[in-house]
């Protein structure tokens, strides 16, 4: 489970996020929804370790991570994908894979390697320089990436942006593959009907602030919260 509690999170002294509460369990798509600027990535970054936090708790599994700078948020298995700077463009595939599964000797590097390419079909591109990748492929290595190191908490930001329809619909089909391994899901999206169709629980940010958390399909259906912050026109 991810759960942020009365979170206050911002950057420097600038307050963007004012008690937020979110849960999120395995098995389970956690949305996030919210117009513009109304702090959907700020919640991700803060609990990946990345914004700053001003007050409030974050909870990965069992563990307080309040305190915990970024990487050991990592090492409890939870994974931080934005579109951007998510790989390391000037090695292949397969050298991204290894980097994120160091730990790993050769077998267990093999094994581990065949069973993250069952999940992410990126198996024809495993010899190529990861700069030559379209960046909804570069999104897909670093899913793999965070799997080969069995990640368990996947934070997507705006994972479907600036991708063609077709591309989107495969990332996020990928992510309901995550989420039926059982592992936790919170998918912060522009795309507010995409993301709520396949999510569990939502939560409508606006201004830093939950103005709605609950069932997502309610939300989805929700003809004025739709109308006033997600652009969900409705015939
Ligand atoms: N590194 C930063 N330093 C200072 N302010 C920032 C930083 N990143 C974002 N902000 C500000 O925080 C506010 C919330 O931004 P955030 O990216 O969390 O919103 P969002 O809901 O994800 O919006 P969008 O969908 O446009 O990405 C915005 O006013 C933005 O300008």
């Amino acid at each position: 489970m991810i759960a942020a509690k009365s979170l206050n999170a911002g950057y420097g002294k600038l307050q963007i996020l004012y008690e937020v509460d979110l849960e999120a369990r395995p098995g389970e798509i956690t949305a996030v929804v919210g117009p513009n600027g109304s702090g959907k990535s700020t919640l991700l970054k803060a609990i990946a370790g990345i914004a700053k936090i001003f007050g409030g708790r974050v909870y990965i599994g069992d563990r307080d991570a309040t305190k915990m700078p970024a990487h050991e948020r990592a090492r409890l298995g939870l994974a931080y994908l934005q579109q951007t700077k998510n790989v390391f463009q000037n090695l292949t595939v397969l050298e991204n894979l290894r980097m994120a599964a160091y730990t790993l000797d050769a077998e267990r590097f093999r094994d581990k390697l065949e069973e993250v390419l069952e999940i992410v079909p990126i198996k024809p591109y495993l010899n190529r320089p990861a700069r030559e990748l379209s960046g909804g492929w570069r999104q897909m290595v670093a899913v793999a990436m965070a799997l080969m190191r069995d990640a368990r908490y996947f934070l997507f930001d705006e994972p479907t942006a600036q991708l063609s329809p077709k591309f989107a619909a495969d990332i996020l089909t990928l992510i309901q593959k995550l989420r039926d391994m059982g592992h936790t899901i919170i998918l912060a999206e522009q795309n507010a009907k995409k993301a709520l169709e396949i999510s569990d629980k939502a939560y409508l940010l606006v201004s830093g602030r939950v103005n709605y958390a609950g069932p997502a399909g309610d939300l989805l259906n929700n003809k004025e919260l739709g109308r006033l912050y997600l652009g969900l026109v409705k015939p």
